[in-house]
């Protein structure tokens, strides 16, 4: 089944069967990792064994501080290479594709082309340009990176008006049109959150990666981040983010995989993996009568209480 779109029932209903475990087949995966491990030094940040995210979902990646969920992404998205990475000639067994192709030995901006964008945060150097001409630094098909498209000076005129027309479109529906020639630098912390995921839509991306999406944001930006990242699923786009916020990953996500020390522990659907009792015991102590709080942050201890349940599940 890899026709899209899905009714989102159907798609959770899908989920539902699944059984929760780490590294379990989903009927459709958009990408798909095997045996991917960065060391630095004596630390292991990622030991990956086997993943897999569903196309057209929204997958949460959640885990405590220094877990590995960040060099997880650079190594997907070749900002990074794994420890043992495939060479030309022999080299390790890391491998991971997407959309069916293959990623294992290139770089940024082939996984870019390939489909799949990340945020970035807005460096010095970006805050210093326009609004509009950072959403111009995301088309990844900029005249100047193909020699064909730039010999020609009436298809580099197109291509940049098209550009144009698509950075506008987008300001436009993340409510930022009236800065576009503001300085990016000059926004609050919640427009510059929304730039950052406008900025990875202009090469209309099969799967867009957000790196905590809710950090510094102002609860009425939330909201509205929160319906712009349904909006994207709605429309076809897969989402994989990072998020301490317990409310977003709560309210938002169909499937959340939990890392800890660079393995996934447990993955499975948002109330199971992060309403079991042994969840709530283990942030709670002796406080029952509370639920999760929304903006706790995972401990290690109670990733490992997950996990234990998880697997407690399983063995019943
Ligand atoms: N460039 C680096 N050099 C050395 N160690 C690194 C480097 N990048 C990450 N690490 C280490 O790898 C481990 C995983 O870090 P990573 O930033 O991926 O975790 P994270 O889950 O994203 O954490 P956080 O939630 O705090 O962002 C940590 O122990 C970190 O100190």
């Amino acid at each position: 089944m890899s026709e899209y779109p899905y009714d989102r029932a159907a798609l959770r209903a899908h989920l539902h069967e699944l059984e929760q475990v780490p590294g379990v087949a989903k009927p459709d995966p958009i990408l798909t990792v095997d045996r991917i491990v960065r060391r630095f030094g004596g630390i292991t940040a990622v030991d990956v064994a086997h993943l897999e995210v569903q196309r057209g979902a929204i997958t949460a990646l959640i885990g405590p501080n220094g877990a590995g969920k960040t060099t997880f992404f650079n190594l997907i998205t070749g900002f990074d290479r794994p420890s043992n990475a495939a060479r030309l000639i022999g080299g390790g067994d890391a491998r991971w594709s997407f959309n069916g192709k293959t990623l294992t030995r290139t770089g940024a901006s082939q996984a870019a082309r390939a489909g799949m964008v990340r945020t970035f945060q807005l460096t010095k150097a970006l805050g210093r340009m326009t609004v509009l001409e950072n959403m111009l630094i995301g088309a990844n098909d900029q005249p100047g990176e193909n020699l064909f498209v730039g010999l020609f000076k009436p298809l580099w005129a197109r291509r940049e008006r098209e550009n144009i027309e698509r950075a506008e479109e987008l300001l436009t529906r993340f409510k930022l049109d009236a800065k576009k020639s503001d300085l990016a630098g000059e926004l609050s912390g919640g427009q510059k959150k929304l730039l950052e995921m406008a900025r990875a839509l202009m090469s209309r991306p099969a799967m867009i990666m957000l790196d905590e999406p809710m950090a510094g944001v102002n609860p009425a930006l939330t909201q509205s981040l929160l319906e712009h990242i349904q909006a994207l699923r709605d429309e076809g786009t897969t989402v994989l983010f990072v998020e301490h916020d317990m409310h977003m990953v709560r309210h938002v996500s169909d499937w959340v995989v939990v890392m800890a020390q660079g393995e996934v522990i447990a993955e499975g659907l948002p109330e199971s993996v992060m309403s079991s009792r042994a969840v709530v015991d283990a942030y709670l102590g002796a406080h029952h009568d509370r639920d999760l709080g929304d903006n706790e942050v995972l401990t290690t201890g109670v990733i490992r209480a997950i996990a234990e349940e998880v697997e407690e599940e399983e063995a019943r």
